[in-house]
């Protein structure tokens, strides 16, 4: 491969991938992405403690060769104005397969689109992984953070995050707008007499049953690698709003576990129907019915038989391999509505492991959920798919705090431990969270964390003293 502007580094290997795992050498090349704003400050440290855990842990058996490839302002400057993603920086992430970036400017409401959104696209890195967790000593604004362990596994492709969108008042919005009102919508007599604004901005929402099933399917995967009473998987949505779009991902997601899934798991719904006739073993279908339909009295007939059937295929299908207490073994699925899924991570936080959500849903929630677990400065984030896999933290470029040295590189540095943990090197990243942790419960932290201390540090650490501090803890 030859590149423009950048070279890859004299000695190393090539991480390759069978069946979409990764192969690792023992000295892998990682293309790394600096990042905008705060990545001037938070890759150095990072980088920093990822050598220092790899050395420690293997002595010098193992070692990253790291690549430096350019994205965002720093790609401008390299390549020229608005070159914000060179076609060098996408052939090397191509090649090497696992890259791990900083955070990268997104403007809002005009110029370019996000470039991080661009890379989770053109890689198909479908599932965008956000773990969310507490680690003792970490200030939180919750009385109980520590309950909070989830594992956010967010549809990374599609969603309004495909970004098809047209602006109030241009001719194609116009054009859009007239076939909606005089053709699709009067044809369709679901939607009534409704309307679409003259002066509305248009975007579009496309959810596909293959983007929904794939990201299901690998957060299943993930839950079936969990202690047993981690073996959860919600299906978090709006679908009593939006019906086919996030409605179709709840459906899709339960059509997938219930097939792919069969012998592994038992659905929220399908539990009480068994657990109905482990309490009372002669119960009719009727009663079971009722007994999982709270409104079943004040439904119409056809509705009743609805659910009857729905009571008799589950215990004909699976009351052998499921029933009495089988159950309790597998992986729970639910679903929650997405806006109850922010109270409950408050409220029940562990009543929830694993959380599958589509894009925009999951981009609220991860930030909501990192606030538990003590800020945006502690969360990790990995976007992966069959042949690629791009790791980053949950924030952005935090440009207020840029060039400062003073944010806090946890986030980055547990994105490195995924990373870490990804190629299999395990004890590595274990260096690295038992650094992170001895640091925060011994006081010494940065900004963010210090300001919610009690009573708060003074001074707080630099962002590249926090980075030593960790290693001094290995
Ligand atoms: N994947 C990516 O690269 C992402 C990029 N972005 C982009 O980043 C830019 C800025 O976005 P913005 O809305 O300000 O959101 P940010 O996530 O960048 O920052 C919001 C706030 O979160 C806190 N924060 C963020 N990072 C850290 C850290 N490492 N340590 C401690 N606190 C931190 C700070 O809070 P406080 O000031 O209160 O201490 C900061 O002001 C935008 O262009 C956006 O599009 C956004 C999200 C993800
Ligand atoms: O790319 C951006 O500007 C924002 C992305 C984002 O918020 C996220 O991935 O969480
Ligand atoms: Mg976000």
């Amino acid at each position: 491969m030859t590149y423009e502007k950048i070279a890859p580094p004299t000695t190393g290997a090539k991480i390759t991938f069978q069946n979409g795992e990764p192969i690792v050498p023992d000295n892998p090349i990682i293309p790394y992405i600096r990042g905008d704003g705060t990545g001037i400050d938070l890759w150095p440290a990072s980088q920093l403690v990822f050598d220092a855990a790899v050395e420690k842990a293997y002595g010098g058996k193992r070692q990253i060769s790291w690549f430096k490839i350019f994205v965002g302002d720093e790609a401008c400057d390299t390549y020229g104005t608005y070159q914000y993603l060179p076609d060098d920086s996408l052939a090397a992430i191509k090649e090497y397969g696992v890259a791990i970036k900083g955070p990268l400017t997104t403007p809002i409401g005009g110029g370019i689109r996000s470039l991080n959104v661009a890379l989770r696209q053109i890689f198909d890195l479908y599932a965008c992984v956000r773990p969310c967790k507490y680690y003792a000593g970490t200030p939180s604004p919750h009385r109980t953070p520590e309950k909070l362990d989830v594992i956010i596994y967010r549809e990374n492709t599609e969603d309004i995050y495909l970004g098809i969108e047209w602006k109030q008042g241009s001719e194609t919005a116009d054009r859009l707008i007239k076939l909606l009102n005089e053709d699709l919508i009067p044809g369709t007599p679901e939607h009534g007499k409704k309307q679409i604004p003259l002066d509305a901005g248009i975007g579009i929402k496309p959810i596909s049953k293959k983007g929904s099933q794939r990201l299901v399917r690998r957060a299943m995967k993930h839950a079936l690698r969990l202690p047993k009473a981690k073996q959860m998987v919600t299906l978090v949505h709006k679908g009593n709003i939006m019906k086919y779009t996030e409605g179709a991902f709840r459906d899709w997601g339960y059509e997938l576990v219930t097939s792919e899934f069969r012998a592994e798991c038992v659905t929220e719904r399908e539990s009480w129907i068994l657990g109905n006739k482990e309490r009372q073993p002669d119960i009719t279908l009727e009663e079971n019915a009722r007994q999982i339909d709270p409104g079943y009295n004040a439904l119409t007939a056809d509705k009743k038989e609805k659910i009857c059937a729905e009571v008799k295929e589950v215990l004909e299908a699976i009351w052998e391999t499921h029933g009495n207490g089988q159950w309790k073994e597998k992986i729970m699925v639910n679903d929650r509505i997405a806006d109850s899924i922010f109270q409950q991570i408050q409220t029940r936080p562990d009543e929830y492991s694993i959380l599958a959500t589509m894009n925009l849903n999951g981009d609220y929630l991860s930030d909501a959920a990192a606030a538990i677990v003590g800020g945006l400065g502690m969360g990790p984030g990995a976007n992966i798919g069959d042949e690629c896999a791009i790791f980053e933290a949950t924030h952005g470029t935090a440009p207020k705090h840029a060039g400062l040295d003073r944010v806090n590189p946890g986030s980055l540095l547990l994105s490195g431990v995924m990373m870490l943990e990804y190629m299999g090197w395990q004890e590595a990243a274990d260096l690295i969270t038992k650094g992170l942790s001895a640091a925060i419960a011994n006081r010494e932290v940065t900004y963010d964390l210090a300001r919610m201390m009690e009573p708060p540090v003074e001074p707080p650490l630099k962002c590249s003293e926090f980075a030593k501090a960790i290693i001094q803890h290995f």
